[in-house]
């Protein structure tokens, strides 16, 4: 369901009662969300480098892209929502209460009996991540952490599960563009990564069918990983001029060893869903012809699993390793940012875009 104008200002006012600060970042995403839903995508001159605020203030808003003014509005009421429940004692809490879910444009989120489930849905695109897909994802997640889910998942619609960063994003830019745009997306993706890194319950993909690039690179920041035998796991960041990203260079080499991730995210190599449960980057691989079926009893059974244990216990795990994420991280989207700007990437981002190349 969609807020109405009523809700969106009375969530405007709650923003200024709120008895504890929310922190620098939230107050940037209202921001964002604000302006985005009052006036629309940004198109205001970037501040200069030293104009600290303005400029971050800017960036959160322009990370927005091209996102409708009534998701703007709906991300903003229920933003302040998840504050102000935050705020409340956990008596205040009604049990059992599902939190009224968003609406987005390339996701489907749904929640029900304890697992809240995000679903990419762009299968025409074979649910390419776009700018605004990635956006969504992290607001998605913000609110799935807030909910009374006691379990996430991540999964696609139709036949592939994802096939990575959307190779058209960079399409219709001109030369003097091109860098402001990189940054913006690669300032986009460290968040999107981080919001990963930070997820505070168990976070589990559904792999239904092939996955390609940032969708592999990802799942060594999740809880499990199940996938259907039709899935492949693909991260062809040479044969694109990239670079790992997604934390890969650090989680693929302690999941499977250095000479097997090297394999995957130098050499390309694709692997089968079987391949991929030997080298431990999937928890196990179901028949497709029974996956969905198999896969939602299993997890069924595991969200009537005490919430609060299963939460703490997934933290006490990422918390070991927060700090070296959150360094990885910065360092991959530092690294990757030169490469989408190198001709390697150049080449093969056109040679996609005129059909020439495909995986
Ligand atoms: C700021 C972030 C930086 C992060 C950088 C990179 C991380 C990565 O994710 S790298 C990996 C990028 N992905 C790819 O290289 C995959 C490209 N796609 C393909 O090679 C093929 O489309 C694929 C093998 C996935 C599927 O082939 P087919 O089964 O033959 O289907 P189609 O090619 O006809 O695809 C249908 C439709 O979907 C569009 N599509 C698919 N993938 C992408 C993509 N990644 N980006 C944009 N569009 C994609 C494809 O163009 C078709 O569209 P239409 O022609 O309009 O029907």
């Amino acid at each position: 369901m969609r807020s109405s104008q009523e809700e969106f200002e009375n969530a405007v006012n709650r923003v200024k009662l709120l008895k504890k600060d929310p922190g620098n970042e939230v107050k940037l995403k209202l921001y964002a969300l604000y302006k985005q839903a009052t006036e629309g995508p940004c198109n205001m001159p970037k501040p200069g480098v030293f104009d600290f605020i303005n400029k971050a203030k800017w960036d959160a808003w322009n990370a927005l892209g091209s996102m409708p003014k009534e998701t703007a509005r709906q991300s903003y009421v229920d933003l302040v929502s998840s504050l102000s429940s935050s705020s409340m004692s956990s008596s205040q809490v009604k049990p059992g209460a599902d939190r009224k879910q968003q609406e987005y444009e390339n996701l489907v989120v749904t929640s029900e009996d304890g697992i809240t489930k995000i679903m990419l849905n762009r299968p025409t695109k074979k649910n390419a991540i776009n700018t605004q897909m990635y956006q969504e994802i992290i607001l998605a997640l913000k609110a799935a952490s807030k909910d009374n889910s006691v379990l996430t998942v991540l999964t696609g619609n139709g036949d592939y599960y994802c096939s990575g960063n959307d190779l058209t994003d960079f399409s219709g830019i001109t030369a003097g563009e091109i860098e402001e745009k990189v940054k913006n997306n690669l300032d986009m993706l460290r968040v999107f990564v981080n919001s990963f890194i930070d997820f505070p319950k168990p976070l589990i993909a559904v792999v239904n069918g092939p996955a390609v690039g940032i969708a592999v690179t990802i799942l060594g920041l999740c809880d499990a990983v199940y996938a259907s035998d039709r899935a492949t796991f693909h991260t062809p960041f040479s044969h694109l001029g990239l670079s790992p990203e997604g934390c890969s260079s650090y989680t693929f080499p302690k999941i499977m060893g250095p000479a097997k991730a090297i394999e995957m995210l130098v050499f390309g190599k694709k692997l089968t869903a079987e391949e991929a449960c030997a080298r431990g980057l999937v928890t196990e691989v179901f028949p497709d012809n029974t996956f969905q079926k198999q896969v939602w009893a299993r997890l069924k059974a595991y969200s009537e699993f005490p919430a609060n244990s299963i939460r703490i216990s997934k933290q006490v795990i990422r918390n070991m390793e927060k700090e070296k994420l959150y360094a990885v991280n910065a360092e991959e989207c530092s690294v990757l940012q030169e490469r989408l700007l190198s001709n390697e990437c150049i080449n093969a981002a056109v040679n996609f875009l005129s059909r020439k190349a495909k995986l």
